[in-house]
């Protein structure tokens, strides 16, 4: 068995190019980019990570700059990691809104791109509590709703491969998403 590939049965696959989540808030992108990652014994990278990194909490950039300034540290953030004529096989996870971007949608282009896909029962609570996302603050439940209907169409025209998320815990879902993406590698290939 090769290192680093830990579900069991799970086919070997070394990715070529970039792993990229996207999809609505709080459906996973964060915690199943990074186990997906120790899984393939790759680098992980979440947008919202670095910007945090660099800049300080999310909410107050928000609430400082405004929603405009955080789109640009995030579309520069996600061209640091893609903007390569051959960029380095990593995941990388990204913020929810990041794929309105034009710049970044192109860069989308030379990677792999994983929707994951969730009803709002799936995050109804997990978006309840209070969870940093400054989109989310007033009325969580009709915001989610409102974001994930006019991003879904975005979400499924960028997508390589969609995952739904519901009914299972993060460990079934990278162990799925590797036989996806070892399915999708050999289509590549062929
Ligand atoms: N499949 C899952 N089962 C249970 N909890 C999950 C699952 N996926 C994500 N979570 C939890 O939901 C919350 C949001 O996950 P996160 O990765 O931050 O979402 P995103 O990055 O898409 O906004 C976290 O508390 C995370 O632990
Ligand atoms: O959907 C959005 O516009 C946002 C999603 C957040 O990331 P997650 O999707 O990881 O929660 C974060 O980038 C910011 O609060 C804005
Ligand atoms: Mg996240």
């Amino acid at each position: 068995m090769g290192t680093g590939r830990d579900p069991v049965g799970a086919p070997d696959f070394t990715p070529q190019q970039p792993i990229v989540m996207i999809g609505p808030m709080a459906v996973g992108k964060s915690v199943i980019g990074a186990e997906l990652a120790r899984v393939l014994g790759l680098e992980f990278i979440d947008s919202d990570h670095k910007i945090v990194a660099k800049h300080g909490a999310i909410p107050r950039i928000f609430a400082g700059r405004g929603e405009h300034h955080f789109r640009q540290l995030e579309a520069k953030a996600i061209a640091d990691v893609l903007d390569s004529p051959s960029p380095k096989a990593v995941v990388l996870s990204l913020g929810g809104g990041a794929v309105l971007d034009s710049g970044t949608q192109q860069l989308l282009a030379r990677t792999t791109v994983v929707f994951l896909r969730a009803e709002l029962d799936t995050v109804r609570e997990r978006i309840t509590r209070n969870t940093g996302r400054p989109l989310l603050s007033a009325d969580p439940v009709a915001a989610w709703e409102r974001l994930a209907a006019v991003r879904g169409p975005v979400y499924a025209r960028l997508a390589n491969i969609t995952l739904d998320v519901a009914n299972s815990n993060v460990p079934q879902l990278v162990e799925r998403l590797i036989r996806l993406l070892a399915a999708e590698s050999r289509e590549e290939n062929s």
